[in-house]
């Protein structure tokens, strides 16, 4: 199985500075990351501090200005090809399950595409097993019913599922999931990161999981990595950095976490995930207003699109 591997990236942005010189915005700099099959990796920081540049450059949507990217310690060549065949192998599950999946398209469309592209199937016989096979995989049923339906009429979770689901068809080696459950309904957080994890055991996925969650970056990391201005500022197990930070950003992002000790958070009482501090917080960011959506909708069904088809 496979390790993900960045080294010394880094990425650069022109911003328009006063003066008449050209300046840059050290988006990432220098940041290494290891992430190993059956093991999950939590990178935490505060928005804007290049999570989501780094998710870009490890899908190869944004060009790394520094450093490399490695697959069990072999360098990716440049090109369409290449490209392609490191996305069957590196596959990104995106914040917004309401804008990844195409509005226009039924399920069964979005699920076969993959499976088609990444030539996982042949037959239709085929086809129609893997279908049943995915949707299985991410507790959707009746399969039937599920693939004639269009995005719109399912839920917030069954549709991150189903962008769970067409992450898996290329039977990928790596997951990068960025911020999976921000933008769903508290009360279905934890049972999709519970999938996530459920799915990394099974697979012995790599995954990276990338979150301003401190509590469910604990749970379901192995290690933590702390960025903030584009640099890791701290990395360790995941339990080490949480109860014993030592950098004082660290320090100050554990004092600020919500306390999952105090009312009104909220836990599935069927699951039992023997920590308590797998909790979520009612005062996270709940779903945004509608032009957040329409610009989300924009940035991620383009990228969903791009992925789509190379
Ligand atoms: N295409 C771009 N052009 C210029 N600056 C960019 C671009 N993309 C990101 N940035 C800047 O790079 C920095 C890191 O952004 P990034 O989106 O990676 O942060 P983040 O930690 O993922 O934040 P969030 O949690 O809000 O998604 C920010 O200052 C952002 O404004």
């Amino acid at each position: 199985m496979t390790t993900l591997e960045a080294l010394h990236l880094s990425k650069d942005y022109p911003i328009r500075g006063r003066g008449l010189r050209p300046q840059t915005l050290k988006a990432v700099d220098d940041v290494s990351l290891l992430v190993r099959p059956g093991e999950s990796v939590a990178l935490v920081g505060e928005s804007g501090s290049g999570k989501s540049t780094i998710a870009k450059m490890l899908i190869r949507l944004t060009e790394p200005t520094g450093g490399d990217i490695t697959l069990d310690g072999e360098r990716i060549p440049a090109g369409r090809r290449a490209t392609k065949r490191y996305r069957k192998r590196v596959q990104m599950v995106f914040q917004d399950p309401f804008s990844s999946l195409n509005p226009s398209l039924p399920i069964r469309h979005q699920l076969v595409r993959p499976l088609r592209i990444h030539g996982i199937v042949r037959t239709r016989a085929e086809e129609e097993r893997e279908l049943r096979r995915l949707l299985d995989s991410v507790n959707l049923a009746p399969a039937s019913e599920i693939l004639a339906k269009y995005p719109h009429e399912l839920s917030g979770g069954q549709r991150q599922r189903i962008a769970i689901a067409r992450a898996l068809a290329p039977r990928p080696e790596v997951l990068i999931a960025d911020e999976p459950v921000s933008m769903l309904d508290v009360s279905i957080r934890l049972e999709i990161l519970q999938l996530l994890d459920d799915l990394k055991r099974e697979r012995n996925l790599a995954v990276l999981y990338i979150t301003h969650d401190l509590a469910t970056a604990r749970h379901f990391s192995t290690q933590i990595v702390v960025m903030r201005h584009g640099r890791v500022v701290e990395r360790g197990r995941s339990a080490d950095v949480i109860l014993d930070p030592v950098h004082p950003y660290t320090q100050l992002l554990v004092r600020a976490a919500p306390d999952p000790h105090s009312e009104p958070f909220q836990v599935d009482p069927d699951r039992h995930l023997g920590s308590p501090d797998v909790l979520v917080s009612p005062s996270d960011p709940g779903p945004a207003d509608e032009r957040h959506w329409a610009r989300a909708w924009a940035d991620d069904a383009a990228v969903a699109e791009l992925l789509a088809r190379v």
